[in-house]
């Protein structure tokens, strides 16, 4: 159906009408069909008719299955052994290749149950879907790895050069045929990338070939090609047909993909081998990757129907408002600031200007500073800060990974999607070797004064947590440099040159271990530095919510505090990693090495090829980190983040339509809220009125003073010293303090034996 999209005028929007004309018109067709016998074989189980019951609608007959031989005309389903996958390239079309064999019948249920799990064709009233980036795949993965284990991207003679590149997918159509449904012939769209699959299912179906009339190039621009006009298919013969079974696999590139049309015949049998093979349903999923500069008429959005690539491209170039009605800590930081790097048609603009209330269907509020509410309704004013008070609010818009929309400073050091994962492959900033000398001499001849082991960056004085308190105790017992603003032992270093400064990341990767202590403890609360540890390659000390799983690359790559019984013991365990070596790179184990491929000529780390960093990463790091934050494993999307997986298993879910969608900037939050934005505007949001919110409760207040018994009273000096006037009041005014006072005199043995009073 690829050919209705490239009208020739190359409006986006009249793609999107006609396909949707056609898929009317293919309903139509369908209507008048004799209702198609239903596949039923003893070895495809019952799931397969649950199967086509939910594609077809519950009130699809399956009893003209009469069991006649000729409806089982697949010998794909009745092989007794499991068939070897066969690599076919076409004889005449070059880059075509026929890959039989490939799913296994578990293999088919599998992804057709997961089709019908997401209901893509509606219940039979639809029959084809649409989805764009991987996240709306959740099958893609597996099916990546089928297809390389049974060679259907490795096999030579295949040519599958396109096969490396990531992700290798990110678009993919769903087709649904019934007996006499068809595709007219074409070429598919040069919106998308060289290098497509199609997938067979179900049953087996001919697809033909034909010379293009209007080949294509890999350079026309994504939308710009004429397809061929649809009156000349039918006086045109096939050069080629190829059977495809169900199970098999085509791939295209290169002549095939670009220079041959494909098509299947609308008719309700197919000739195979002088024979008339009668059609059963077949579903096809086509895989294919978007050329970059075609997102703009895909763009990242859920769901499969075109109403929803409709929608947004109907929605190009409109802009939304989204009004901090009170200042992210009293600073100006969203003023005029765009959202505009979503993979999304619209852009939002941040603004303070409470003129734009009405005007803004989505209002922030910093709890900050949120007593002043937007006259909202009839809301009444809050009272203070507590739980009545967020049930005013429709959601929750925080560091917590468990929030609708996730602003999170951990991931906003982080420029795109891919950012964690490359940071954590890439070589340390500093080779061991060099952090020794470090040790010794110092950065460089200008700043020679040796390096402690630690450093410590730290800007906020007197976190809540009282984290200063630790960091002193463990100044006992080891060495840390402290740069910044609060009690800094040590100058911002120059780099070499004697006049740059050094970048964070820099300075923190010269050091063997980087305090990366957050200022409150709190579930999923942390910050830019722990990405910087990783982009440094400093090994991070951490401090922070209790579970660090999902932001734990490998078994050695935090160093815990709360794993050390205190503080000396902490820094014992850092001085025997200062002086063992070997112990030392385990925590850097899991990042790429040195090698002249990806540093430059002074052994420096290049950052701009993540590509060198990341080979093999995936047996290196965690798999659940993997899975956490790998884009390829539709990392960092909805499902990621819906149903984060930690260590243990356990999951968390959101509750709320628009949570934690994360965009390719990893500013998940902001991503969302546009999109919200977007859809109050157009009247197509989806909110719930009784959704209310909960504070997080998860911190744990003040942790550190409690790291030294002296400090446990720190806070509470005040209270203490009135306690005690207290006591020292009730002891001489109160009856109870005269008699004990009596008592203590009596004990001191001076013998009175009179009265205290008569
Ligand atoms: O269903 C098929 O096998 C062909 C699908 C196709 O060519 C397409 O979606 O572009
Ligand atoms: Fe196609």
């Amino acid at each position: 159906m690829d050919e209705l999209f490239g009208s020739s005028d190359s409006d986006s929007g009249s793609e999107v009408m006609e396909a949707e004309e056609k898929i009317v018109e293919e309903e139509r067709q369908t209507q008048e069909q004799p209702v198609p016998a239903i596949l039923r074989d003893d070895s495809l189980a019952l799931e397969t008719d649950l199967i086509f019951q939910s594609i077809m609608g519950s009130d699809y007959d399956d009893t003209s299955d009469n069991g006649d031989d000729h409806l089982l005309s697949n010998p794909h389903i009745h092989a007794t052994h499991t068939p070897q996958p066969r690599h076919e390239p076409h004889p005449h079309i070059p880059g075509f290749c026929l890959h039989t064999h490939v799913l296994s019948d578990a293999d088919e249920n599998k992804l057709m149950t997961q089709i019908t799990e997401r209901n893509f064709f509606k219940a039979g009233q639809q029959n084809q879907a649409m989805c764009f980036g991987k996240r709306d795949l959740a099958w893609l993965e597996w099916l990546e790895e089928r297809m390389i284990e049974k060679g259907v991207l490795v096999e030579p003679y295949c040519h599958s050069e396109w096969s490396s590149r990531r992700p290798l997918f990110d678009q993919s159509i769903m087709n649904l045929y019934y007996p006499g449904n068809g595709i007219k012939p074409h070429v598919d769209l040069a919106r998308f990338e060289d290098g497509i699959v199609i997938i067979s299912l179900l049953s087996a179906i001919n697809m033909d070939f034909y010379p293009a009339l209007n080949p294509m190039s890999p350079n026309d621009p994504p939308q710009g090609h004429t397809p061929t006009p649809s009156s000349v298919d039918e006086s045109r013969n096939p050069s080629f047909t190829v059977r495809l079974e169900p199970g098999s696999i085509i791939s295209m590139q290169g002549s095939a993909r670009y220079e041959w049309e494909h098509g299947i015949q609308e008719t309700t049998q197919d000739l195979v081998n002088g024979e008339w093979i009668q059609r059963k349903i077949r579903v096809s999923v086509t895989l294919r990757k978007m050329r970059m500069s075609a997102w703009e008429v895909g763009s990242v959005i859920t769901g499969a129907a075109l109403e929803l690539v409709s929608r947004t491209m109907a929605d190009q170039g409109k802009e939304y408002f989204i009004l901090w009605w009170s200042k992210w800590f009293d600073t100006d930081r969203y003023e005029g600031r765009l959202t505009n790097d979503c993979g999304l048609p619209y852009t939002c603009r941040h603004t303070l200007d409470r003129s734009k209330y009405n005007e803004s269907k989505v209002i922030v509020y910093h709890d900050w500073n949120s007593k002043d509410l937007a006259p909202l309704n009839d809301r009444p004013q809050p009272q203070a800060y507590q739980q009545k008070y967020m049930s005013l609010f429709t959601y929750k818009f925080t560091y917590h990974f468990g929030s609708d929309f996730i602003g999170s400073y951990f991931t906003s050091g982080l420029t795109n999607a891919e950012a964690l994962i490359n940071l954590v492959s890439r070589p340390p900033f500093r080779t061991l070797e060099q952090k020794n000398q470090f040790r010794k001499t110092g950065f460089h001849e200008l700043e020679s004064r040796p390096l402690a082991p630690v450093i410590w960056v730290v800007s906020n004085c007197k976190a809540e947590n009282g984290r200063h308190f630790m960091v002193n105790q463990l100044m006992k017992f080891i060495n840390i440099d402290i740069y910044g603003r609060c009690i800094p032992n040590r100058a911002w270093p120059k780099r070499q040159d004697g006049k740059t400064e050094m970048t964070d990341e820099e300075l923190v990767g010269h050091y063997k271990f980087y305090l990366a202590i957050e200022n409150s403890n709190c579930e999923d609360y942390v910050t830019e530095k722990l990405v910087r540890a990783f982009g440094s390659g400093s090994v991070p000390v951490v401090d922070g919510p209790e579970d660090y799983s999902r932001l734990t690359p490998s078994e050695k790559s935090l160093i815990r505090y709360d794993d050390h019984g205190s503080p000396e013991q902490l820094a014992n365990f850092l001085k025997s990693l200062d002086n063992d070596d070997e112990s030392y790179l385990k925590y850097l184990s899991f990042r790429s090495a040195h090698t002249t491929e990806n540093t430059d000529e002074n052994g420096q780390v290049r950052i701009h090829s993540p590509e060198t960093f990341n080979r093999g990463y995936k047996e290196r790091l965690l798999p659940w980190f993997v899975d956490n934050w790998d884009i390829d494993s539709s990392g960092l999307s909805d499902k990621k983040t819906t149903e984060w997986p930690s260590h243990d298993g356990s999951r968390r879910t959101s509750r709320a339509k628009y949570g934690m969608q994360w965009g390719p900037d990893y500013q998940g939050g902001l991503c969302a809220l546009c999109r919200v934005a977007h859809d109050l505007t157009e009247g197509k949001a989806v909110i719930d009125p009784t959704k209310r919110l909960a504070i997080d409760t998860t911190c744990r207040f003040r942790k550190f003073y409690y790291t030294s018994w002296i400090m446990a009273f720190y806070p509470y000096w005040t209270l203490f010293a009135l306690v005690m006037l207290g006591v020292l009041l009730s002891v001489t005014l109160t009856g109870v303090g005269r008699r004990a006072i009596r008592r203590v005199v009596l004990k001191a043995g001076r013998g009175v034996k009179g009265r205290w009073s008569y």
